[in-house]
């Protein structure tokens, strides 16, 4: 409810009352002097950052400081620049007999440290900020008027008021809106392909989910539009603000489902000054590999299946082998027999130790080595030798090539790529593994298709893979160990300990580095705490993240979950997704079946009920669709109506037609932006047709998903329908991308659940 007219004007118009123009003064003077205090706090930020950085550093311990000094004022620097847009934006009023007086809610906190720290504006994030969002007419938390600031740079334009008594309370609104007017002016905002935040007018329903605890898993699951995305990255931040020490060390993942919509939403967090986090799709989550190699639907299907870590499981095993009946190895002019029963004790003793297979290759090694010494000590003469000759015997057989060479044929060492590619490539070796596991037209998908890249669906496979192979990274951890014990005995001037003794065991290494000058470890240090948490997640396949959020969480397979599960193993997660907009076929059904593996039944939903972005014309049709995907589900009750119907044609020459149809669209949303979304198999040729530019983009529906557009033209929706098992969900995606206009372009037969309009 707005108790002065909506205004959009830079100044107070002639007829508005005085009083609006007094307060919008008054307003403004406040406003002036939060930026003056940023200004200040900006200059003494950037003032102590040059003197850091004109220290030199003298002692390695020095230099550390210099580096994390350096960061967290290069840090505040890019979050004071983040808040200059919409630095405050709202004003509480309480009543009177409230600890809280008036209060201005904003991007970050502001202080008057001279006059005991007192608040000039507050984080939004800040409990106090939250009546701000939460106080209703009918619970107005002690507040007693609600004002929502609109401002140009730095200039207050106007605001808009909301008593919240019990008069207002009676009036009711359907929706429960907070601060309807500022709402609907963010929602009627031009698109411009990226995302914005949406701190100014978080409705209540999204700050409770935004503020939930941090422990546990919470799945949100809304309809299109209701701002799932922007909640999950609000709470990305305030988790962040409230958490601080514990997330920043291990940082927060952020999972979208491809690069398009990462870079949709890559400015929102910085807008609201956060940079600690890693986004990424979870193709991206292998380090060094963007794997974006494209496959069929139908292979992507069947590598997402749970039973793959089954048929991995079984190529690992596949390749622990034994001889068949025995195998002949020639050393020092000898012939030396391995032979079965030997090998399989060896093999079951190290797939007993239940160590990853690189990992348990020692002591298969180390036996089959026992064996093979035996047998030569035997040919030697047994009587004749003592325990050194025998160590030594031992010794020349593990550096023997033939030896290593048997050894690498029955248990080898593997790398997850190479198998990956062994069991893709070799139609005998995916047989062996997965012969049982899957029938014959699932293996040709897997075994068929595939490009030189690996695809979004392997990275799964090879992080299971690296979890069934392990890294036997010994000699390199000796190595590393061997190197910084001379340098910390060098440091120390002991190195004559250990000329003394050149096979250097674990404990010395921790005797010596007992007496460690904390200056040389602070060194070694140095080159890890300059990057941030996401900066070393992202380099780091184990890392393991103190909270991680999905988005369009319904599009992960059984895989993809394995992995992100193996990454959150405090089972800190939110997860928000819509199971109607699923269109991977190996996508989530129901979410109690997705999480039943991991949590059971120990998690929470919470709903979103309104839908912000598409007007109600565009949702009447929608409704269409989701009644025929499911009676059960409805859509979420939009917050506007725009007066424009959406609109459907029949083209028989489609190349001629759609290009003065996206015209006539362009024109139409006046500087928006304009979708065109078709089936895939038309994709390539669509485009180029049309050309794509800031304004236009071509898309096919998987690659719309999570996106949205002024205006949308919908092209073969019958071919949309046809395309896939889930073609009916992405129908329902594709009309939901839209916050203004809807048009459909029929080629074919006409969809019966569009109603005449396609
Ligand atoms: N409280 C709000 N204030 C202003 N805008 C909002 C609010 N909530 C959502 N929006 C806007 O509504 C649009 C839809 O939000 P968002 O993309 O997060 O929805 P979604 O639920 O993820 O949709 P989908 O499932 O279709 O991908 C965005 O433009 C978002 O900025």
């Amino acid at each position: 409810m707005s108790v002065f007219p909506d205004r959009e004007t830079d100044h107070a118009p002639e007829d508005s009352p005085p009083e609006y123009a007094a307060e919008l003064a008054s307003e403004q003077a406040y406003v002036s002097t939060l930026y003056a205090k940023l200004d200040a706090e900006r200059l003494a930020a950037q003032r102590r950052l040059d003197e850091t950085l004109r220290q030199n550093g003298r002692t390695p311990q020095a230099r550390t400081e210099r580096d994390v000094a350096t960061t967290m004022y290069t840090d505040r620097l890019a979050q004071l620049g983040s808040v200059e847009q919409g630095l405050c934006f709202g004003r509480l009023d309480f009543r009177p007999g409230n600890d809280e007086e008036t209060t201005y809610v904003g991007r970050l906190g502001l202080f008057a440290e001279d006059d005991d720290y007192r608040p000039l504006l507050v984080d939004w994030r800040a409990p106090v900020a939250r009546p701000f969002y939460l106080a209703t007419a009918a619970s107005p938390e002690g507040v007693r008027r609600r004002r929502h600031l609109r401002s140009l740079s730095r200039r207050v334009t106007g605001f808009d008021d909301e008593i919240l008594d019990l008069a207002a309370a009676d009036q009711g609104q359907d929706l429960g809106l907070a601060g309807e007017a500022a709402l609907l002016a963010a929602l009627e905002r031009r698109r411009t392909g990226e995302m914005s935040d949406i701190v100014a007018t978080i409705q209540a329903e999204q700050d409770r989910i935004i503020r939930a605890p941090l422990g546990g898993v919470m799945v949100v699951q809304g309809g299109p539009g209701t701002g799932k995305t922007a909640v999950a990255l609000h709470r990305a931040a305030y988790l962040l603000y409230t958490h601080r020490q514990q997330l920043t060390a291990r940082g927060v993942l952020v999972v979208g489902p491809n690069s398009t919509f990462l870079r949709y939403i890559g400015q929102v967090l910085p807008s609201l000054g956060e940079t600690g986090v890693l986004l990424a799709t979870v193709g991206q989550l292998w380090p060094g590999l963007d794997a974006d190699g494209t496959e069929s639907p139908e292979a992507a299907e069947v590598k997402g299946r749970a039973v793959l870590a089954e048929v991995l499981a079984a190529a690992v095993r596949d390749r622990q082998r034994v001889p068949e009946p025995v195998l002949e190895i020639e050393h020092e002019r000898e012939i030396l027999k391995l032979d079965r029963k030997t090998c399989t004790e060896a093999r079951t003793r190290a797939r007993r130790s239940r160590r990853p297979h690189n990992l348990a290759r020692r002591l298969f090694v180390s036996d089959v080595l026992d064996a093979l010494t035996r047998q030569a000590a035997r040919k030697l003469g047994e009587d004749l030798l003592d325990a050194q000759d025998v160590q030594d015997i031992r010794a020349e057989l593990a550096a023997s090539p033939a030896v290593a060479a048997a050894i690498e044929g029955l248990w080898p060492k593997l790398t997850p790529e190479g198998l990956l590619d062994d069991l893709f490539a070799d139609p005998d070796c995916l047989e062996r593994a997965a012969g049982k596991l899957l029938p014959e037209t699932d293996r040709a998908h897997l075994a068929s298709g595939r490009d030189a890249k690996w695809t979004p669906a392997d990275v799964p496979l090879l992080d299971e893979l690296a979890e069934l192979l392990g890294v036997d990274d010994s000699e390199e951890r000796a190595d590393r160990k061997r190197r910084e014990l001379v340098e910390r005995a060098y440091a120390e001037g002991v190195l004559d300990i250990l000329e003394q003794d050149e096979e250097i065991q674990d404990e010395e290494t921790l005797q010596v580095s007992a007496v460690l000058d904390a200056e040389l470890f602070a060194e070694r240090q140095q080159a890890r705490s300059e990057l941030t948490a996401a900066q070393r997640a992202a380099q780091d396949r184990t890392w393991t993240f103190g909270h991680v959020i999905v988005d369009e969480a319904q599009e992960l397979s059984a895989m993809d979950w394995r992995l992100l599960m193996r990454r959150t193993p405090n089972r800190s997660m939110t997860l928000v997704g819509d199971v109607a907009q699923t269109g991977a076929a190996g996508g989530a059904h129901s979410w109690a079946e997705v999480l039943a593996p991991y949590v059971a039944d120990r998690w929470r939903l919470e709903q979103l009920t309104v839908n912000y972005r598409t007007p109600a014309e565009i949702m009447a049709v929608a409704a269409g669709v989701l009644e025929e995907l499911d009676r059960e589900l409805t859509v979420p009750s939009s917050v506007r109506e725009t007066g424009v119907r959406p609109w459907g044609r029949h083209s028989t020459d489609l190349d001629a037609d759609l290009p003065g149809l996206v015209r006539a669209e362009l024109s139409a949303v006046d500087g928006g932006t304009v979708a065109v979304l078709v089936p895939g198999p038309r994709h390539e040729h669509l485009r180029t047709l049309l050309g794509e530019d800031e304004r236009l983009s071509v898309l096919s529906v998987d690659r719309a998903k999570g996106l949205e557009f002024d205006a949308v033209l919908l092209v073969a929706p019958d071919e949309i329908v046809a395309g896939s098992e889930r073609g009916l969900n992405d129908l329902y995606v594709a009309l939901t991308r839209a916050t203004k206009r809807l048009g459909v372009v029929r080629t074919g037969e006409p969809v019966p659940a569009l109603h005449g309009l396609g």
